[in-house]
């Protein structure tokens, strides 16, 4: 047998040299130093102390990794030293119970680690892990090496003994993250499930879906969708729920609910919305006065008196700008006119939901008397519910005739005090300014009675008179300031555009720092140039102008894009269904007035269960501008018979969107605005051209007529088509498709690009050259 030296038999049991020799000195064997050699008998008494553990001597030993695997299955040792760990100590039953096969105690001592030398020695300074993992490698992987990358295999990652196994070994892997089985073995066992309590009070905006509210009460979405089960509402996770359903849960649970109201920011007339902030505080104002009246009946020059004997009073000539409104003052009190010649601003800026005017003035010339457009400024003036005033001008002229002014006003509704009535009658000679005071002193009496108020402390609001872009200025806008007070340098967005005041110049031309309610200024500054009628809202700071401002920019923009939808007689029946109309307002127009008078009477005769005809206005003579203004600004239908809108109307009404109707037959007029009332309007149709052909050849065939060997150069021809054939430029023939064939088989349709024959009913004469145009006839969807 060959010799071993101490420190090999040393090694060969794990010990140190030392134990060794401390062992054999027990055994009275002396040696002088581990280089010793050991006889057999020496070597059989330390056997007998250390060879029958020889295995366990090595996986105990923490640092001695490298050989612990390979005896690590059947030492039995180790159980006591890790007991969680190994196959055969399994004290948890579960597992243990569950993987006999798994336990060291199974296999053949060694073979396992042989194949594994990765697994426990280095990976896992735990030397005992090589113990712990049986079944690796050895069950279920034939091949070591495979096992040895598995680390998170076998029962021994069961919940309760994941800890166990794992003392950090794995290089540093947290438990069995990443691998599958793992994974799922891990997840801690389920609990019972906290219900967390209800909230006392729930918010929503406009509506919630169902996991939202699951989310606000804290509960499971199901547990909702059961719920609403029961209530009879039938709803997926993601439907979204009304408030009478989310009302109908919030009661079951006892969850308090409110709807939330959020203000848009962005919608400039909730600012001049009258607060508590805003009342308080309030002084009078100024009235804002307009000037109203027939062609000719001098508007102009009451305007221009009214200025001239009171503006310029101590301002010599002191009017070098035009801003398109000014302030006088009578009897120490103030009086602001917009000076817009006729009523086109009046109309424009109440169409855009302005109302800057507190009363007008409606100049009635005395030799003329009451004409069209003296009906007209009444009904606008009416309409916008704004006092009036007239002014019986021209009282100079010996063919001055007010009583026949008083008597035709009264037809109008407007009826003077001296005949019982509450209209207010001024004598005037605009040209010769006499009266003009008395003039002033009714226009002071009337805004009394209308008690104006506005708070000059507030931040100002108001509406733009006029806007131009100046070459050298940029944007120069008039505005009126009707509530607060306007300051140079705060931040304002006007309209859709925005900035900063930059400079303010009053009605007479002079600089100014600041402009209380009812005052006309021009101001610069502005990034854009607003609208006559857009309002104005002074911000806190220009972040938040700036935001307001572009925000409204992009809105605008979006808004060109979706027409807006006035009424027509096509959207009437479902503006009505939606609770929308109450009133149907119509203009009438026709050739003379006694039609007017019968059409106006026979239309409200009109019964319609829920809506009223309402005549705003009616006249005879050609739709105007002022008729399509009037409608746009009480969302009116004008209806014309026999007479057309002019030029002018005719675009006013494509750019408002104001729908016109002509007619030649009364009746006509009367069912078409019952039908449309009672949602029956027939479908109307709309001509779309949807390709063009080109003759290529022709062919005569008897019994058939002309084939057409056509190339389709554009779009498509199709089976239904309707053809319009066209020979140097003009139309030819209009009519029906009669056969469509690619080669010798009917086709449905033939595309761009495309050879086809092509017969026409009714039509022959077709040559080479002519165009062959396709076009349906498409039902227009009502808006
Ligand atoms: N005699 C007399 N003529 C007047 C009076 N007021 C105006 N006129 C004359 O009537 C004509 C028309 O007056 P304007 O002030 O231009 O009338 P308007 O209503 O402004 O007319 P448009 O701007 O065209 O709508 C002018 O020639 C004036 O001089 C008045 O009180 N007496």
């Amino acid at each position: 047998m060959t010799k071993i030296r101490v420190h090999e038999y040393a090694k060969k049991v794990n010990r140190t040299s030392k134990e060794v020799i401390d062992e054999l000195a027990k055994n009275n064997v002396s040696v002088s130093n581990h280089m010793a050699t050991l006889d057999s008998e020496a070597v059989s008494k330390l056997d007998r102390k250390f060879a029958g553990n020889t295995s366990n001597q090595q996986t105990s030993k923490p640092n001695t990794s490298a050989n612990n695997t390979n005896n690590g299955q059947k030492n039995n040792r180790q159980g006591g030293n890790r007991p969680a760990q190994g196959g055969q100590n399994r004290p948890t039953g579960g597992q243990g119970g569950n993987r006999p096969a798994q336990g060291g105690q199974n296999r053949p001592a060694g073979g396992q680690g042989g194949n594994r030398p990765a697994q426990g020695g280095q990976n896992r300074p735990a030397g005992g892990q090589g113990g712990n993992r049986p079944a690796q490698g050895g069950q279920n992987r034939p091949t070591g090496g495979q096992g040895g990358n598995r680390p998170a295999q076998g029962g021994q990652n069961r919940p309760g003994s994941g800890g166990q196994n794992r003392p950090g070994g794995r290089g540093g892997r947290p438990p069995a993250k990443g691998i599958n089985q793992g994974r799922r073995r891990y997840r801690p066992a389920p609990q019972p499930k906290v219900e967390q309590p209800l909230p006392e009070k729930i918010t929503f905006y406009e509506s919630l879906s169902v996991a939202e509210l699951a989310q606000k009460l804290h509960r499971e979405p199901s547990e909702i969708i059961k719920k609403l089960f029961m209530l009879g509402v039938m709803a997926t996770i993601n439907q979204e729920l009304d408030q009478d359903a989310i009302e109908l849960i919030c009661a079951d649970y006892g969850v308090e609910v409110e709807e939330e109201i959020r203000i848009d920011v962005t919608d400039l007339e909730i600012y001049f919305e009258e607060s508590e902030e805003t009342v308080e505080g309030q002084t009078e104002r100024p009235p804002v006065v307009t000037i109203m009246g027939h062609v000719d009946h001098g508007k102009t020059t009451l305007l221009d008196s009214i200025r001239n004997t009171k503006v310029t009073q101590g301002e010599a000539g002191g009017i070098t700008q035009h801003i398109g409104a000014y302030q006088i003052e009578e009897h120490g009190k103030k009086i602001t006119f917009l000076d817009t010649p006729g009523h086109a601003a009046f109309t424009t800026m109440r169409a855009r939901g302005a109302k800057v005017t507190d009363l007008t003035i409606l100049v009635v010339a005395a030799d003329d008397g009451v004409m069209p457009q003296t009906i007209e400024a009444i009904n606008h003036a009416k309409a916008a519910e704004v006092p009036i005033i007239v002014a019986v001008n021209k009282m100079d002229k010996p063919t001055a005739n007010p009583d026949r002014v008083m008597q035709e006003l009264t037809e109008h509704g407007l009826v003077a005090e001296d005949w019982g009535g509450d209209t207010i009658f001024a004598p005037i000679s605009a040209l010769k300014g006499e009266g003009i005071d008395h003039l002033l002193e009714m226009v002071l009496l009337v805004a009394e009675v209308g008690e104006l108020k506005a708070n000059p402390a507030i931040r100002a609001r108001g509406t733009v008179i006029e806007a131009q872009l100046d070459r050298g200025r940029g944007s120069v806008a008039t505005l009126l300031v009707q509530d607060g007070t306007l300051h140079v340098g705060d931040p304002i967005v006007v309209g859709n555009t925005y900035g900063r005041v930059r400079a303010m110049i009053n009605d007479i031309g002079r600089r100014v720092k600041e402009a209380g309610p009812s005052t006309p200024v021009e101001i610069t500054g502005l990034s854009d140039v607003p609208q006559a009628g857009d309002r104005f809202v002074v911000f806190e700071d220009e972040k938040t102008a700036r935001q307001i401002g572009e925000s409204r920019a992009g809105e605008a923009l979006q808004e060109q894009r979706v027409e807006k939808t006035r009424v027509t007689l096509d959207n009437l029946f479902d503006q009505m269904k939606q609770g929308e109309m109450k009133e149907l307002n119509l203009i009438v127009k026709a050739d003379v007035q006694g039609t007017v008078e019968a059409m106006a009477a026979s239309l409200m005769k009109i019964e319609v269960e829920g809506v009223n005809v309402k005549i705003i206005h009616t006249g005879a003579g050609a739709i105007n501008e002022s008729d399509i203004s009037l409608a746009a600004a009480s969302n009116a239908i004008v209806i014309g018979f026999n007479v057309r809108p002019d030029v002018n109307a005719k675009r006013a009404a494509e750019e408002e969107g104001v729908d016109i109707r002509q007619h030649r037959v009364i009746y006509k007029v009367i069912e078409e605005i019952e039908s449309a009332m009672k949602g029956m309007l027939d479908p109307e149709y709309e001509e779309k051209v949807i390709g063009q052909l080109e003759v290529r050849e022709t062919f005569k065939v008897s019994k058939i007529g002309t084939i057409a060997g056509s190339y389709v150069t554009d779009g498509k021809i199709t089976r239904d088509s309707s053809v319009r054939i066209i020979r140097d430029n003009i139309v030819i023939f209009e009519g029906e498709l009669d056969t469509l064939k690619r080669f010798k088989d009917d086709a449905k349709e033939v595309a761009k690009g495309y050879e086809c024959g092509v017969t026409i009913k009714n039509f022959n004469d077709i040559k080479e050259g002519d165009i062959i145009e396709a076009y349906v006839m498409e039902e227009i969807k009502r808006v």
